[in-house]
């Protein structure tokens, strides 16, 4: 089966699953006349989404769960014990399940399930609202080389795919899952200084767009380390070395690794706290 035939049922219909339904509708490879998103009970969230993108929504659980072979399941992580002890006397042992939980073991997934099927945990990031994702995978006891296919499949069209063991998901969680954050933090400190000076907001943005897009393409078609490209920017007595002096006082950037690490050891601990892992 193709990516173009699946029927696709997202559990939860919060902003991880508007990100994924957005870039997929955009992205012709998936065919959204079979995307359905179900929510627990909020009706609302619901009928904004059927309007924003041509999918189906429902609140009917066994209706959620037998209308589509693949499930993905995206609410909280501490949800998701409740969500499947209602739903998994719908769910058959060919029924493929993509969960994209924070901290959630394909091992407890599988029990709360009683049909053997194939979970694969997936951690993207919400640059998949644009098609940009950087997503990591890794497939559980159950899981085939085909099922981790699929999900490389579905995922590669919004955005990139690595494949990890499922040992380094808690890492990947806290470094790319949480990552657009981090950048957005950090762009709006700039931006406040870039408006403070007195750009406006609109060429602040264009400037800042333009920086880290460029800065990460840099990156990426270079060997060179992160500490010689931004030597390469810091003239002695200019501005970046005005800059540095500040930001290094501040520790700034041990900060940041320990912020990731929080994120990090906070996964683990989203995954510990659950029986069965
Ligand atoms: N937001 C992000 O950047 C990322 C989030 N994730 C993961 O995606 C998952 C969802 O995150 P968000 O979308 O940000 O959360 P959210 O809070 O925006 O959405 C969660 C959704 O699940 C629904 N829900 C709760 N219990 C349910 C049940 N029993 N049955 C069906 N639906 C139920 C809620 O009503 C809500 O619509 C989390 O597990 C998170 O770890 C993963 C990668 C990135
Ligand atoms: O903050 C969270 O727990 C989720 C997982 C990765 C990004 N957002």
């Amino acid at each position: 089966m193709t990516l173009a035939d699946q029927a696709i049922t997202f559990i939860g219909a919060g902003a991880m699953t508007e990100a994924i339904v957005s870039g997929l509708v955009a992205n012709n490879r998936v065919n959204s006349g079979q995307i359905t998103v179900m929510n627990k009970n909020n009706g609302e969230r619901l009928e904004e989404l059927e309007k924003n993108y041509p999918i189906q929504t429902t609140t009917n659980k066994q209706q959620a769960v037998e209308r589509s072979h693949l499930l993905i399941l995206a609410m909280k992580p501490k949800d998701v014990g409740d969500a499947l002890e209602r739903l998994q006397p719908f769910i058959r042992a060919d029924h493929v399940i993509f969960s994209v939980l924070a901290g959630t073991t394909t091992g407890y997934i599988s029990s709360l399930i009683e049909a053997e099927c194939p979970v694969i945990r997936v951690m993207p990031n919400t640059s998949a609202n644009v098609g940009a994702s950087a997503s990591a995978i890794s497939g559980g006891q159950f899981a085939a080389d085909k099922d981790v296919d699929l999900a490389a499949s579905l995922f590669s069209s919004i955005g990139s795919v690595t494949i990890v063991p499922e040992e380094k998901m808690d890492s990947v969680t806290g470094i790319s899952g949480s990552g657009p954050a981090y950048f957005y933090y950090l762009l709006e400190g700039l931006q406040t200084a870039a408006v403070d000076a007195g750009l406006t907001e609109e060429d602040a943005k264009a400037l800042l767009i333009q920086t880290m897009q460029g800065a990460a393409k840099r990156w990426s078609q270079t060997s060179r380390p992160l500490q010689s490209l931004y030597e390469e920017v810091m003239s002695p007595g200019g501005t970046t070395e005005a800059a540095f002096s500040v930001l290094r006082k501040h520790s700034v950037q041990e900060h940041v690794t320990g912020g990731a690490k929080a994120a990090i050891a906070q996964s683990e601990k989203l995954g510990k706290v659950k029986k069965h892992v």
